[in-house]
């Protein structure tokens, strides 16, 4: 639905050039939901202006639903941008207009007419949960149902992409976790292909199949959402994916610890997808001669399955122990011995 070759941008500013998105590759597919996480400078914002035709790429090539975003112009331009959806960190909304006008007004500028207009705007009203505010003004209502004016309003001309930059950023975690719903309900009712971006790995593991990790201007790491939890690579990935984990379930906070038990090991295991589920400590206990403590842990749900976090104390012989490690290795659990007094 959505390539990227080789794609970079150059800022020509007063102290000099400055590259913001610098040899992107990236393919996007239809109906999924992609999620660009970084930190503030990485050039998210100025992708999503590439997506959206919005800017020209200083060089390389930007396909979305088959149309070079570079070269199209004028009216195909204007078909182009129909097809590609967008909503906002600050909403964007017409403050002099009620929330039934604001969501009419991209059908207005498309030419829909009157008759028309009033029929997609009641079926926008309704897919959003916005009954009974259609005549508020963006001032009487909640962030949450301002960005679902926002999304209504994106989704009028019934685009084949939706671009959310920042969404939920201005929202509290609630109302983010309502929005965020809401934009996985759309997906899965309209086959929306949706590409947001983010610095908040909470809206990357709730509901993105894959995500792209960006670091000035490049994409350092890329993959669907449980294997980057899973296994992150790069630093900045690894400081994203500590994100999701409580303080108390760090390794520092788990260190106080360590003089507790002066025998065996404390191991981290890290459970993603089915590996979550199942009875594992049971197994290990049941099977090896081992003494296992739960320590600390957390199990949260992602758009793919569960990711989950244990602290564990393993006591026993040392060669026992090491066989219950290897096999819950065995059963795709991660495992890293924080503290080894075996
Ligand atoms: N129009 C512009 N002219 C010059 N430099 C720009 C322009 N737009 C962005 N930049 C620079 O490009 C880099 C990337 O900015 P960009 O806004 O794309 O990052 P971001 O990840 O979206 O960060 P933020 O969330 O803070 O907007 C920054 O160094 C920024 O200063």
């Amino acid at each position: 639905m959505i390539t990227l070759e080789q794609v970079t941008k150059v800022y020509q500013a007063a102290n000099g050039a400055v590259t913001a998105v610098d040899n992107v590759s990236l393919e996007i597919r239809e109906g999924e939901i992609f999620g660009i996480i970084g930190y503030s400078g990485a050039g998210k914002s100025s992708l999503i202006r590439l997506l959206n035709g919005l800017e020209k790429p200083t060089s390389g090539r930007v396909i979305v639903a088959g149309r070079d975003m570079a070269r199209v112009k004028g009216r195909e331009l204007r078909n182009a941008r129909q097809e590609i959806g967008m909503i906002f960190q600050h909403f964007n909304l017409l403050w002099s207009r009620t929330v039934r006008e604001n969501i009419a007004f991209p059908l207005e500028i498309a030419g829909v007419p009157r008759e028309e207009r009033q029929k997609r705007v009641d079926e926008l009203i309704q897919l959003v949960g916005l009954t009974g505010r259609e005549e508020a003004y963006p001032s009487q209502l909640s962030g949450g149902q301002k960005q679902r004016v926002g999304i209504a309003r994106a989704l009028a001309n019934n685009p084949k992409v939706l671009l959310c930059d920042e969404a939920t950023s201005a929202l509290d975690p609630q109302t983010t976790d309502a929005i965020l719903d809401l934009l996985v309900d759309i997906n899965k009712r309209l086959g929306l292909t949706i590409v947001l971006i983010t610095h908040e790995m909470h809206v990357i593991r709730k509901i993105c199949d894959r995500v792209a990790v960006m670091e000035s201007g490049k994409i350092v790491e890329q993959g669907d959402v449980l294997h980057v939890f899973r296994n992150p690579q790069q630093p900045i990935t690894k400081r994203f994916v500590k994100q999701l984990v409580e303080p108390e379930e760090t390794e520092e906070a788990v260190s106080h610890l360590f003089g507790h038990y002066p025998n065996g090991v404390i191991a981290q295991l890290t459970f993603v997808g089915a590996a979550a589920g199942q009875p594992l400590i049971t197994q290990v206990v049941r099977q090896f001669a081992v003494d296992v403590n739960i320590l600390q842990g957390k199990i949260s749900q992602t758009h793919q399955g569960a990711y989950g976090v244990l602290f564990v104390h393993i006591d026993g012989a040392a060669d026992e122990i090491g066989r219950a490690l290897d096999y819950i290795q065995d059963q795709q659990v991660a495992v890293e011995v924080i503290h080894d007094a075996r």
